[in-house]
């Protein structure tokens, strides 16, 4: 099943529950708008090379659209699709004025020099322009892309209109524009959802153990968040190379160090090397998977031992895999919940920089929190109202919202 396919399956479930009819739901499932660009790139060798990139609007009933962008040499326009339609019930479960869109260009970015990714990033962001502006399209980073690629995005968008234009994209440098607190965001979010299903099914936080598969930023944030802030004992890790694993604990801030300084978590030498797989079997309270998309299926879903998973990637159980989890009454707190921290921050960071004023680090966090912890409780009491699990309670949410915007507007004709 392609990841498009897949996606809109969970979309089914809650549109047959709210009785929408198939016209609408036909017209929320498609995206509004697809660009495919083909556009060279010179290389240092003086060769040229021709490069392919996607940037896919999803809806934008609700607001501009908003969604990052990746550099992956596998990425496609069905996964993009996938991703941007996941972008708008994530926007809208959080109640952000914005839609939903991602971006994407099929390039491995360490296959090139600096000079080389910065030429790129520049062509692929004046082919996408016609899409984008701070009232249209506002991108991100997303795998493989990071603050630095942001500001050349900014400064192409920026070149091309005359001035300076901060809004554009967000995850830019705080330097320039960006926001404090926007490196820990999905993290952050992270935390918060399993500290709230923690309180909903009675463990204590203190005492519960934790395993994550990924450690780029979603996975060792939501790790240190988890540790430091709610006391969680992490006893596994993986990366794409492998992961490590301690029954007493282990020791975040020092493995985060050892990761940056050699790439790799397996060779910390605070754990017990571990195969990268072995973290789904982890006899754990909790599973972040933080890694990639179809990580957990239906042939590792009934190994899973973590009575809560939440989802720091998008994602990440095929629907085959949920069903299974659901039936053993596995606590799976959806993506458009769990990992929404990201793209709230960088809210905040658009409203920064539209009005050019900026925010303590404090009042980020704080209202990040208030607001991830409100979308938990909306999505429980929905989930409960309903009698369905937290993925279709989130879904109810997000289509109402979106529909409202759409029979308002006027849409649908
Ligand atoms: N960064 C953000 O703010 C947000 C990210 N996400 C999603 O979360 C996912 C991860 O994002 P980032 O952490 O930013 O990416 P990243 O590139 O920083 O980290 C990805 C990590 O996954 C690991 N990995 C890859 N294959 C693996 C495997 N087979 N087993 C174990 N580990 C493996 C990599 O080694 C790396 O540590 C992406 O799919 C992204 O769309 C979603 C919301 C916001
Ligand atoms: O920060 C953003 O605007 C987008 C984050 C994103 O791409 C995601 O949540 O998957």
């Amino acid at each position: 099943m392609g990841l498009f396919e897949m996606a809109i399956s969970n979309f089914n479930r809650a549109v047959a529950i709210m009785g929408i009819d198939e016209e609408y739901a036909e017209m929320l499932r498609r995206p509004k708008r697809c660009l495919i660009v083909d556009f060279p790139v010179l290389m240092d060798d003086g060769s040229v090379k021709v490069f392919t990139g996607y940037r896919v609007q999803h809806n934008t009933a609700r607001g501009p659209a908003k969604g990052g962008i990746r550099y992956h040499p596998e990425t496609n326009l069905d996964e993009v699709k996938a991703l941007a339609f996941w972008m708008t019930w994530k926007t809208s479960l959080m109640d952000l004025p914005f839609g939903g869109a991602k971006g994407g260009v099929r390039v491995d970015p360490k296959s090139l020099s600096e000079k080389e990714l910065r030429r790129l990033s520049r062509r692929y962001f004046s082919e996408i322009q016609i899409m984008i502006g701070p009232q249209h399209d506002i991108p991100a980073p997303d795998v493989n892309t990071n603050p630095d690629i942001m500001a050349v995005y900014m400064d192409t968008y920026s070149m091309n209109i005359g001035h300076t234009e901060l809004g554009v994209v967000t995850g830019k440098p705080v330097r320039l524009g960006g926001s404090k607190g926007r490196e820990e965001a999905t993290g952050r979010g992270v935390m918060v959802t399993v500290r709230e299903a923690c309180r909903e099914l009675g463990i204590e936080t203190s005492k519960a153990t934790v395993a994550v598969q990924g450690f780029g930023n979603v996975g060792m944030y939501s790790a240190l968040l988890c540790n430091h802030e709610l006391g969680c004992k992490i006893i596994a890790v993986s990366d794409s190379k492998g992961g490590i694993f301690n029954p007493n604990g282990l020791n975040i801030q020092e493995l985060i160090e050892h990761k940056k300084s050699t790439g790799k978590v397996d060779s910390f030498p605070g754990g017990e090397r571990i195969g990268k797989d072995d973290v789904f079997e982890m006899d754990v309270d909790i599973l972040i998977p933080a890694a990639l998309e179809n990580a957990i299926t239906e042939d590792n879903a009934h190994k899973i031992k973590a009575k809560i998973i939440s989802e720091g990637v998008n994602g990440p159980i095929t629907p085959e895999a949920d069903k299974i989890l659901n039936q053993r009454r596995v606590m799976v707190i959806p993506d458009i919940l769990a990992n929404a921290g990201g793209v709230t921050v960088s809210y905040f960071e658009w409203v920064q920089d539209l009005q050019a004023f900026f925010w303590s680090l404090e009042q980020i966090r704080e209202t990040l929190e208030s607001m991830m912890t409100e979308a938990f409780k909306e999505t429980l009491d929905t989930a409960k109202k309903y009698g369905v699990d937290l993925r279709t309670a989130a879904y109810i949410i997000a289509i109402d919202r979106v529909m409202y915007a759409i029979k308002k507007r006027g849409i649908y004709p």
